[in-house]
């Protein structure tokens, strides 16, 4: 016992030392006020609606980079799009920040650590080529006509309903499609899934900002840490069991070669040193492609739904050059018409800008970086806050809080002249989104099946009280709620 509090005495004065000589180093950079041993932990108590105003408000009074301490942690909030890049390509902050931690699989792109990462990437960046995404499409498509379907059965009253409902459903189907193969179509079980996904990602999400919280200890004296494990039981566990049976079906002798290059397959063709990587390992990557995959597609997707609706004149536009690249309504979607649809990748890329579904994203400083001038030492926390730097004025205009998709006009906006951290929704540098291209097929073929089929038309407008929080991706208090009416191209 007596060891024991030695050991946690030492720890904690370790700690304060550290805090102490990263604030001395840190002291020119401007933040809120902090209290000895919460800092400004105060300041982001509340709802999660509260906490993600009080975030915005202080990017916003800052203008290129402030701290914030937190109980022991010291964070750097990052709105200067020049401190962003060199953050996003310094060696120096390759390691995820600490909450990335609270996804728990250590082994997933999302939250490994740089050394491993590096291995993994390699690895894993074949799997995403153009010839396995174009493959995927077929799976896109009848996944979102699936969707159409549920939809015409579930909305038939012609009521206000949220769309990420739906959406929902149709990515995970998506994604556990392309990454296992398995038979999920129509599956009551699937939907059950999603939602145990939905909670473990809300339990993750409230952590980041919640000091208590980031201790494992206090932590496990929750119900949402007993939550968590029962639902990581309930998920991990029985597609552990799928998994096994899965690799079983692939050793198969007969097995037919010509079956697509789901993710699991490639895993489980890849080798590391001449050795398979371990089924512990293929679990991590394939749930970090579900859990990376699904949420941040499918309420993204349902932003693009949400602001169709508000803007019929938008959405006219979008039906319109369906009505071109498709000529009747059975016609297949396909790589080449998804090509063709540039207005609705405009939509999409406004979408993003306005909404980024990954709102705040972040860094861990390994060694000391010089950043702005400034030198920041090991383990300080970058925050970078997309969110803020899509709507800053002086880089989108005076109207950076309007939906106006002809901004990204190929004849207006021209990428290579735009600052690359202006606009980033799938993050930047090597640790980039590695699914930004699957993401955007599945954005588009889910935004075109469903225009097909309906007119989209919503009681919200951008003015009303949206509710934005920040839950791990970007979430609306309001619901995405439309309504929909049958027509046809
Ligand atoms: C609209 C859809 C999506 C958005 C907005 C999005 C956004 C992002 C962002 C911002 C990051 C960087 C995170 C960071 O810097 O910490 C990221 C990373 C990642 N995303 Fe996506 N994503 C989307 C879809 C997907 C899909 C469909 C997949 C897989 C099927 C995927 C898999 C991943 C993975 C594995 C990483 C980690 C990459 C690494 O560190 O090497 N994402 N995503």
């Amino acid at each position: 016992m007596y060891f024991v509090l030695v050991i946690v005495v030492v720890i904690l004065l370790l700690v304060r030392h550290w805090t102490k000589v990263a604030q001395r180093a840190l002291k020119d950079i401007d933040g809120p006020k902090a209290y000895p041993i919460i800092g400004s932990a105060h300041l982001l108590l509340g709802s999660e609606e509260r906490t993600f105003s009080v975030i915005c408000a202080l990017y916003r009074k800052y203008a290129k980079i402030f701290q914030i301490k937190l109980g022991p942690k010291i964070f750097l909030g990052l709105s200067d799009p020049d401190l962003i890049q060199q953050a996003l390509h310094s060696p120096s902050c390759q390691n995820k920040a600490f909450f990335y931690r609270f996804l728990e699989v250590d082994y997933g792109l999302v939250s490994s650590r740089y050394v491993d990462w590096k291995v993994y990437r390699k690895m894993l960046n074949p799997a995403f080529n153009q010839r396995i995404l174009i493959s995927f499409i077929s799976i896109f498509s009848q996944a979102a006509e699936r969707m159409v379907k549920r939809m015409a059965e579930g909305e038939k009253g012609g009521r206000v309903f949220d769309v990420l409902h739906y959406t929902t459903q149709c990515t995970m189907e998506m994604v556990c499609a392309s990454s296992l193969k398995s038979d999920i179509m129509d599956d009551p079980k699937t939907m059950g899934m999603c939602y145990d996904f939905e909670k473990v990602i809300t339990i993750m999400g409230s952590r980041v900002f919640n000091v208590l919280l980031h201790n494992d200890l206090l932590f496990s004296l929750t119900p949402s840490y007993w939550e968590l494990q029962k639902l990581n039981q309930r998920i991990f566990l029985k597609r552990r069991a799928e998994l096994q049976q899965q690799r079983a079906k692939l050793e198969d002798p007969s097995d037919d070669y010509r079956k697509p290059m789901v993710f699991l397959d490639q895993l489980l063709n890849m080798q590391r040193n001449n050795a398979e990587l371990s089924i512990e390992e293929i679990e991590c990557h394939i749930y970090t492609l579900l859990g990376a995959g699904t949420e941040t597609t499918a309420s993204q997707v349902a932003y693009i739904l949400l602001l169709l609706a508000m803007h019929p004149e938008v959405q006219e536009r979008v039906f319109e050059e369906i009505r071109v690249v498709y000529e009747t309504d059975a016609q297949e979607i396909t790589y080449e018409t998804l090509t063709r649809q540039f207005y609705l990748e405009q939509v999409i890329k406004e979408t993003m800008r306005l909404f980024p579904v990954a709102p705040v994203i972040g860094r861990e400083t390994t060694e000391q970086m010089s950043l702005g001038g400034y030198a920041v030492p090991a383990g300080v926390t970058l925050l970078i806050n997309i969110f803020h730097v899509h709507r800053r004025k002086d880089l989108w205009g005076d109207g950076a809080d309007l939906f106006n998709p002809d901004r990204f006009d190929p004849l207006i906006y021209n990428a290579q002249k735009q600052h690359p951290c202006s606009f980033f929704p799938f993050g930047g540098g090597p640790r980039n989104c590695i699914g930004y291209r699957y993401g955007m097929f599945a954005m588009k073929t889910i935004a075109t099946q469903v225009l097909r089929r309906y007119k989209l038309s919503t009681p919200l407008t951008l003015n009303s009280e949206l509710r934005l929080s920040f839950a791990v991706t970007l979430k609306l208090g309001v619901g995405h709620m439309i309504k929909i009416e049958p027509r046809q191209i």
